[in-house]
């Protein structure tokens, strides 16, 4: 059983590729879906998000305000830092919670995909391989302006509110080039899902032999103490 990271940069293109795995058949466990869950109404998340930045940032029928909170939260580190600890116990414990249920129902491999998993996350500690979805920042502003609808600004401000890509990068065993087309991501994604799949055959192949060797450790230690 192991954990890869899915993780890259704010419209690097992790959804992109973690919809391709999904199709393919892998478990994806999704933290912005998740974030966005903990903070539903009624919810601890979501109290504490309002102690913390006051009850202007909810809309009039008791959800989150995401673009009002967005626009704060990105603009100042100080108060990203503290969103962070409102939510961030939340979704690392539902994460944590799901990973579980899917090794108990027979999943031999879990992908995570976490924006924030290489800037600071203590996630990092439990992934075996870390995946970063890259592509280079001229593309990466140019899709998060076209997606979210923002100006320049607005998007430089959420892509600099994150461990640059470059870095990240380097801290991957495996990247995704999503620079060019979706046809050419496409392909990398599957010689990736061809390698996981090769790591799990061979990591159940080392645990038949180790398995197998105590067996008959244990078979021959019966054999001497009858001796
Ligand atoms: C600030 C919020 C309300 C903005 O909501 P919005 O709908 O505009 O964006 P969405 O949630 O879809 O996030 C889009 C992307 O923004 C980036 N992002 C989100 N939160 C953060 C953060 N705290 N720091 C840096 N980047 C972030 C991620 O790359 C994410 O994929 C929301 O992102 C949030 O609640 N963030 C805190 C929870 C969190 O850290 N989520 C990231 C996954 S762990
Ligand atoms: N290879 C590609 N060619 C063209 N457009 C792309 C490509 N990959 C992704 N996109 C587009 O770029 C945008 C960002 O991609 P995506 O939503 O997959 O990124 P993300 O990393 O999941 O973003 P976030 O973490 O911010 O939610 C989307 O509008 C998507 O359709």
């Amino acid at each position: 059983m192991f954990l890869v990271g899915l993780t890259g940069g704010i419209a690097s293109g992790k959804s992109t590729v973690s919809n391709v795995l999904r199709d393919l058949g892998c478990v994806i466990i999704d933290a912005d879906k998740i974030a966005r869950e903990v903070v539903e109404p009624g919810k601890p998340a979501l109290k504490r998000i309002v102690r913390h930045f006051g009850k202007s940032v909810l809309q009039d029928d008791g959800t989150l305000d995401r673009a009002k909170l967005g626009s704060i939260i990105f603009a100042d580190s100080e108060k990203r830092k503290i969103l962070n600890r409102c939510t961030h116990p939340y979704i690392q414990r539902t994460m944590l919670w799901e990973v579980l249920t899917s090794f108990l129902s027979g999943h031999h491999y879990v992908i995570l995909d976490v924006p924030l998993l290489l800037d600071g996350s203590a996630l990092r500690s439990f992934i075996k391989y870390v995946l970063v979805v890259y592509c280079d920042e001229a593309t990466q502003l140019d899709r998060l302006m076209a997606r979210n609808d923002l100006t320049q600004e607005g998007a430089l401000q959420r892509i600099n509110s994150q461990v640059p890509l470059e870095i990240k990068k380097k801290q991957a065993d495996f990247v995704i080039d999503n620079n060019g087309s979706l046809t050419a991501t496409k392909q990398q994604v599957l010689e990736l899902y061809e390698r996981l799949e090769g790591s799990y055959a061979h990591w159940k192949l080392r645990s038949f032999l180790f398995g197998s060797l105590v067996l008959l450790g244990g078979v021959a230690y019966q054999l001497y103490s009858f001796l």
